[in-house]
């Protein structure tokens, strides 16, 4: 099966209102390839969550940053999964390494945020990613394996899952992975799901990439076969992301 180029755009924590209409602005008047061909998400932050949704071309869609673990209720600060959903945001980014590494996330505590925002019917980008020093202590793998396995614990459809590695020395560091070393983790990743989860989850999965992406950069990177895509930081709150998500046309080609 064919695995669609999935461009994301995380906003993290940025954006006044004026600023995310021009930005909105700016991607409804991009011309992408189509539909069929890259699936496009944008994540603002919760408050402006309601506006991009209703602003936004229907081609793009929109995800949260982050919602509750289980459902709602006495959790003073937390957006719950039956939230986003009576909103109509079909997309969720859960286990960014900025929550991982921040807000203390555990594997285990992003395996359930998955598995309980899947069963609301929210698709998620899952990030999972090793820190510089994990790198060169040679435990990539081992690492980007234990966060892949707290998620395949705790569910058992991936329909829905993108999987988003984003080394955390490449993100907002401007030292971007090569596209071989991109490729590596992700092949290896590709690999991992053939063994523990199923052959055809490891075929149809989505794997993208994240850390420094920009329009200069993103071709070579997309060229890569187990790179199925991208989750753009800094350059997604830029006209750049445009030239980013018609990196989707060197996979049409390939
Ligand atoms: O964290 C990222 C996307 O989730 C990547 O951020 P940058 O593209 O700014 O490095």
């Amino acid at each position: 099966m064919a695995r669609k180029f999935f461009v994301g755009g995380n906003w993290k924590c940025n954006g006044t209102q004026e600023e995310v209409k021009k930005i909105v602005s700016t991607l409804n008047a991009g011309e992408v390839p189509s539909e069929d061909v890259v699936e496009v998400v944008v994540s603002p932050p919760f408050v402006f969550l309601p506006l991009v949704k209703t602003s936004l071309r229907p081609d793009f869609h929109v995800a949260a940053q982050n919602c509750w673990v289980k459902k709602g209720g006495a959790f003073t600060g937390e957006v719950s999964a039956e939230m986003l959903v009576n909103l109509g945001i079909p997309w969720v980014i859960i286990g960014h390494s900025e929550r991982r590494l921040i807000l203390k996330e555990s594997n285990e505590f992003v395996g359930d945020k998955v598995a309980y925002a899947l069963t609301q019917g929210l698709k998620v980008i899952a990030c999972i990613g090793e820190t510089l020093e994990q790198r060169e202590a040679g435990s990539t793998m081992e690492v980007v394996a234990e966060q892949t396995k707290a998620i395949a614990a705790k569910i058992s459809n991936w329909t829905d899952v993108v999987l988003a590695y984003e080394p955390v020395w490449a993100i907002g560091t401007g030292k971007v992975a090569t596209p071989a070393q991109a490729q590596e983790v992700h092949f290896e990743l590709r690999k991992w799901l053939q063994a523990n989860v199923s052959p055809e989850v490891a075929a149809s999965t989505r794997i993208i990439y994240g850390g420094s992406v920009t329009a200069a950069n993103c071709k070579e990177l997309a060229a890569q076969p187990d790179v199925d895509g991208f989750l753009v930081g800094g350059a997604s709150l830029k006209p750049e992301f445009i030239d980013i998500i018609k990196s989707a046309e060197v996979k049409k080609n390939a």
